[in-house]
């Protein structure tokens, strides 16, 4: 058995484990990282990345639509599913070979195996090439989360999947899909699946994205966006059960209406994973729905053990991930401490238009005392955007119609998961709205329409001074 002392062991090599070692080694910290399975975890291998790159296919698609009015000749495109499982394969694991040689050359002791805890400071890792123990000052738990069944629901390989099979063992064969659940997976692989060839059935308990903080506007936008595609879900149907056949499948929702296909992507949420974990041998807590229990500078019940990203939830995607890793680290090595503010992360969905949005929402804003104005600015009339033949969307900023302090924002459309990045780092968020108004543009670009967007703020909100400074008299 090999024996490690470290400064910081983390446990899960997902976006969140990955930073959160990346930070500290590049601080002098001796670091371990231990995975159970494939190196980058959920995000690199069968979430963020891979789905990106299929989005991107996807997209190339519906714009072939657009060759032969903009002059590009040649015979009708479609998707071939098959294809593209191979080419985000290799995407990814150019990718996963990067992150690993970026830690090897960091210093960084990556360990294969199952980390467990011993105790507070110790913990045992059991690996296919045999077993080692580390004695650790810090942990961070950044084991992340499996997909989530609904009650009776069972997966069989090749006819029943999660999207973590989709991505390990490839696309089944048949043209039917049913994909289950109107939630974020829903809502980009129908869109995906659709680009991709695949007659989708898509079979939702409630509208999507409901349980988003995305405005209406935006999700009237993404719904006309899908109609436009043909892209419609049936709505109100909760799954009860699923039965194998010759045929395929066939899906039953609870009030017997049935609906057949080739096979089923499940795509009903997910829950934190802390199996096997050990956590019975630390203080470390889980809330009733199985998350792990953390303060705001995400350290457990039991000190110098932190835990971040999904496992921690509510809220689980990567930026959410990657920004607790900044917290932790940074709390660990500063006197400065920071908190978690999931509310300005930023949150995003790729479909078939790209939704972002970061801050408050126009409720929650007015429930914490605000008084929320509306800036707005279309895609519709951007020349970037005409010139692109794809005009859907738009800007919308939130802010405090007394000091004019941005409260929060959305941007719809083509490449909003790069514009959020202008407001997710406008720093002092009541000089912020004067920040974006002054950005020296690219001209003819989309983020012109963020500037826009101040403006409206300013003409029909009366906040140009909070916008453009007070005017001084010539007199
Ligand atoms: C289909 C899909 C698409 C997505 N698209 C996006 C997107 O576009 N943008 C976005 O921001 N988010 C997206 N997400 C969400 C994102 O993938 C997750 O929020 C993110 O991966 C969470 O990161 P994490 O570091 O918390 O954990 P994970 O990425 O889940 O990594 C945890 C790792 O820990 C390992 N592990 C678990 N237990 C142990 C143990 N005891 N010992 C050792 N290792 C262990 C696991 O094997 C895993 O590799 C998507 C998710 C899915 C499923
Ligand atoms: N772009 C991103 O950031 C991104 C992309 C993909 C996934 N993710 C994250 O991954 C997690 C998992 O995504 P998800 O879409 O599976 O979960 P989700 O929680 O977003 O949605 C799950 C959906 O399944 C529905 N559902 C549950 N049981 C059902 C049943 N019996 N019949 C019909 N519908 C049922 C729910 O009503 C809900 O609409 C989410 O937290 C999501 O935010 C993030």
């Amino acid at each position: 058995m090999s024996n490690y002392q470290v400064d910081i062991t983390i446990i899960g090599s997902g976006p969140g484990g990955y930073r959160a070692a990346v930070l500290a080694a590049l601080r002098g910290q001796k670091v371990a990282i231990i995975e159970s399975a494939t190196w980058g975890g959920t995000c690199l291998n069968r979430g963020c990345v891979p789905k990106k790159d299929w989005h991107e296919t996807a997209k190339w698609i519906e714009q072939s639509r657009h060759f032969a009015k903009r002059g590009v000749i040649g015979t009708d495109l479609k998707g071939d599913m098959a294809q593209a499982w191979e080419h985000q394969h290799q995407v990814v694991e150019s990718v996963r070979n990067s992150y690993v040689d970026y830690l090897k050359r960091l210093g960084v002791q990556l360990l294969e195996g199952t980390g467990s805890f011993v105790d507070a400071r110790h913990i045992s890792v059991d690996g296919p090439t045999g077993s080692s123990q580390i004695q650790t000052r810090y942990t961070i738990i950044a084991t992340g989360s499996t997909p989530a069944l609904p009650e009776g629901i069972q997966t069989i390989p090749g006819k029943v999947l999660t999207s973590d099979m989709l991505y390990d063992d490839g696309a089944p064969a048949g043209k039917r899909v049913i994909l289950i659940g109107g939630g974020v997976i829903g809502t980009e692989f129908a869109y995906i699946f659709d680009q991709l060839d695949k007659d989708v059935q898509w079979l939702v308990n409630s509208a999507s994205l409901a349980h988003t903080q995305f405005s209406p506007q935006a999700k009237d936008t993404l719904k006309a966006a899908l109609n436009a595609l043909d892209i419609k879900a049936v709505e109100h149907f909760r799954v009860a059960r699923i039965a194998e056949d010759d045929q395929g499948v066939t899906v039953f929702a609870e009030d017997g209406q049935s609906v057949q296909g080739d096979w089923v992507l499940l795509a009903t949420g997910r829950k934190a994973f802390t199996q096997g974990l050990g956590l019975e041998n630390t203080a470390v807590e889980l809330d009733e729905k199985g998350f792990v229990q953390a303060d705001e500078h995400l350290e457990t019940a039991e000190p110098g053990i932190f835990a971040l990203g999904d496992v921690v939830g509510p809220i689980m995607n990567a930026n959410q991930a990657l920004s607790d890793a900044q917290i932790i680290i940074h709390n660990l090595l500063s006197e400065e401490k920071l908190e978690r503010n999931p509310a300005w992360v930023p949150e995003l969905v790729y479909s078939a238009v790209e939704l972002a949005r970061i801050g408050l929402d126009d409720d929650t804003a007015e429930d914490q005392g605000y008084e929320p104005a509306v800036g707005f600015a279309a895609f519709e009339t951007s020349p970037r955007a005409l010139g692109q033949d794809d005009t859907a969307g738009f800007v919308r900023l939130l802010a405090d119609m007394d000091s004019g302090e941005l409260l929060g924002g959305e941007i719809i459309g083509r490449d909003a998961g790069e514009l959020i990045h202008l407001l997710a780092n406008s720093g002092d968020r009541q000089e912020a709205l004067r920040r974006i108004a002054e950005i020296r543009v690219n001209h003819p670009s989309r983020a012109e329409e963020l500037v826009n967007a101040t403006e409206t703020l300013a003409a029909r909100w009366g906040l140009e001074e909070q916008i453009f400074g007070s005017a001084e008299s010539s007199d």
